[in-house]
């Protein structure tokens, strides 16, 4: 009799499962279609439909054979990369690929790259648990990852297990005692953005390129905390050395391309493969850091360490306390610039290439800036929760920008099951972050519309599906740092000047460059001051 009863459940179960799986294609929502109350399950009251889907669930569990996710089909040696490559050339971005294979396969897309197993998870709900859950808390060891922590697991990013645990309390704890997210770092954020508006007056009415104006100023901020130094916004090594970054971050994407995948190929093609460039980035990188280590060690006053440097080198110098090598250190300070800077900037390059391309959002903008703050006083962190307008605008620069467009990839620990499937131990699990945030969720995800996070009280929303900084143990460190640089760039440089496209350029492009991290296509923009005189300017500066 129960045998018969699972049978006719399972019976619907499979009926059900068709319609979902016809449904996706035809219209990518199986998510919300399946907890809707449009679906008809025969002879079972609407309200216990929520029940039958359990009942399946469990029968599902103990049945059905555990899988790999689905995917497209892949071939021997390579996998789906002969389909990537392809679909690249009709100049799709990775995570457009991705996206579009997730509506053909589901929330959970399963690719074979190369040697490597990758799932794509997409939808707040997948994307919460494989965040939450322990065993997806490891990181991928793939070649282009260790390349730049010589060949081993090491830092903060692409590190796991007891060393990854230890490393992350020790560097948070020592940003803490250098300042971050204190009165300290809010000083640093302000005089740097003072130094950013003088240099705008100085250019002031001519044209002036967006893309890497950023990326001084929050190398400056971070290594203040990091190595207790500043540079001057046009000092010439550290700009080479952004620019340096910046060719990384737009040399593969987040998967870490054909190095991670075909590693032997760099013998085979190491020009064509990448290598060759990726080895010199991270030697000029690397040398950076070295001679930055090296200084602090020159000058190392173990009574009173100064920044975060030296606090590592003292922990080091303790017998009983060995944790970290030299390498080590190196390694931590590469993640923080390299998950410091292209992030912070991008978003903000984004942030003000929408402003441009929406008028009344500057003017909307301007208000609140003269309204809250005036003309003369510099913008302070303080200001934020007055300012509900200005913080929405952030928040939907984070969202429509997702510049970690798939975050940092994760890694099965072990086997592990996620829906109905299997993922295999070692497995590279990729967030679809910039789905989750460009999706149907939104209504009008293409459209740049701050209201959106605000309620019809007027107070600022947060919306659950929003989570640029990822979410559970792996979320990112940096996330104070950036909002609070993100608005202080935004009120300063507002305050000060009006925004224009020089006579002639096109309205800049929405659509983003591939890469690590996404990034705007070039543009120019004209600063023109705004409620102050030279006298007025000068007193701010
Ligand atoms: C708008 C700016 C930023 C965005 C959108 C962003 C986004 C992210 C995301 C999505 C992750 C991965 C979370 C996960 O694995 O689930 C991450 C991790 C990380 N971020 Fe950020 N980030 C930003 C700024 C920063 C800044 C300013 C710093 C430096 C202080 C930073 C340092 C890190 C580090 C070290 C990790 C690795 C954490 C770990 O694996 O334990 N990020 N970030």
């Amino acid at each position: 009799m129960r045998l018969k009863q699972a049978e006719s459940v399972q019976k619907q179960v499979t009926s059900i499962q068709d319609r979902l799986d016809k449904l996706e294609q035809e219209s990518h929502a199986k998510d919300q279609w399946s907890r809707s109350n449009n679906v008809e399950i025969k002879g079972v009251p609407q309200k216990n439909h929520e029940n039958l889907f359990e009942i399946v669930n469990q029968i599902d569990k103990f049945t059905s054979p555990r899988l790999y996710p689905p995917g497209p089909k892949p071939l021997p040696l390579i996998g789906n990369l002969l389909s990537v490559a392809l679909q690249l050339r009709s100049k799709k971005l990775h995570h457009e690929i991705w996206r579009k294979w997730a509506r053909v396969y589901g929330n959970i897309l399963g690719l074979r790259l190369g040697l490597m197993n990758v799932v794509i998870i997409s939808g707040k709900d997948f994307v919460r648990e494989v965040s939450s859950r322990e065993v997806f808390g490891g990181r991928p060891g793939g070649f282009f990852f260790l390349m730049r922590s010589f060949g081993k697991k090491s830092g903060l990013v692409f590190n796991d297990g007891s060393s990854w645990t230890k490393t992350r309390r020790v560097v948070l704890k020592y940003l803490k005692d250098f300042g971050y997210n204190t009165r300290h770092m809010e000083n640093y954020i302000s005089e740097e953005c003072r130094a950013l508006v003088q240099l705008r007056i100085k250019d002031a009415g001519q044209p002036v390129l967006i893309n890497n104006m950023f990326n001084i100023t929050i190398v400056n901020i971070l290594w203040r905390l990091v190595a207790g130094k500043r540079y001057d916004l046009d000092d010439a090594n550290l700009k080479l050395l952004c620019d340096i970054i910046t060719r990384l971050f737009r040399a593969v994407d987040m998967s870490g391309g054909i190095l991670n995948f075909l590693p032997f190929v760099r013998h085979v093609a190491p020009n064509l493969s990448g290598y060759n460039e990726l080895c010199s980035i991270h030697k000029a990188i690397h040398d950076f850091l070295r001679e930055t280590i090296e200084q602090h060690e020159r000058n190392l006053d173990v009574k009173n360490p100064k920044d975060v440097i030296d606090a590592f080198l003292i922990e080091k110098m303790d017998p009983k306390n060995r944790t970290f090598s030299d390498e080590d250190l190196q390694v931590v300070c590469l993640d923080l610039l390299e998950a410091g800077m292209e992030t912070v900037a991008n978003t903000a390059v984004f942030m003000l290439l929408h402003i441009i391309r929406n008028d009344d959002i500057q003017k909307r903008l301007h208000d609140e800036i003269d309204e809250v703050i005036g003309p003369l006083r510099p913008p302070t962190l303080s200001d934020r929760s007055r300012m509900v307008y200005t913080e929405a605008v952030l928040l939907e620069a984070l969202r429509i920008s997702s510049v970690a467009a798939m975050g940092i990839p994760h890694m099965a620990l072990e086997d592990a099951q996620l829906g109905n499937y299997v993922i295999p131990k070692g497995t590279f699990v990729l967030l679809a972050l910039y789905d989750l945030h460009n999706g149907n969720h939104w209504k009008d995800p293409g459209a740049f519309r701050p209201e959106r996070f605000i309620t019809k009280e007027g107070n600022l929303m947060q919306d659950e599906w929003l989570m640029p900084f990822g979410s559970g143990k792996r979320r990112c460190i940096g996330e104070g740092l950036a909002r609070s640089e993100l608005f202080m760039f935004l009120t300063h440089l507002l305050q000060k000047f009006r925004l224009k496209l020089p006579e002639g350029d096109p309205i800049p492009s929405v659509e983003p460059n591939d890469g690590l991290s996404l990034s705007a296509k070039t543009y120019r923009l004209i600063f023109l001051p705004r409620n102050c005189n030279t006298q007025i300017v000068t007193e701010y500066v």
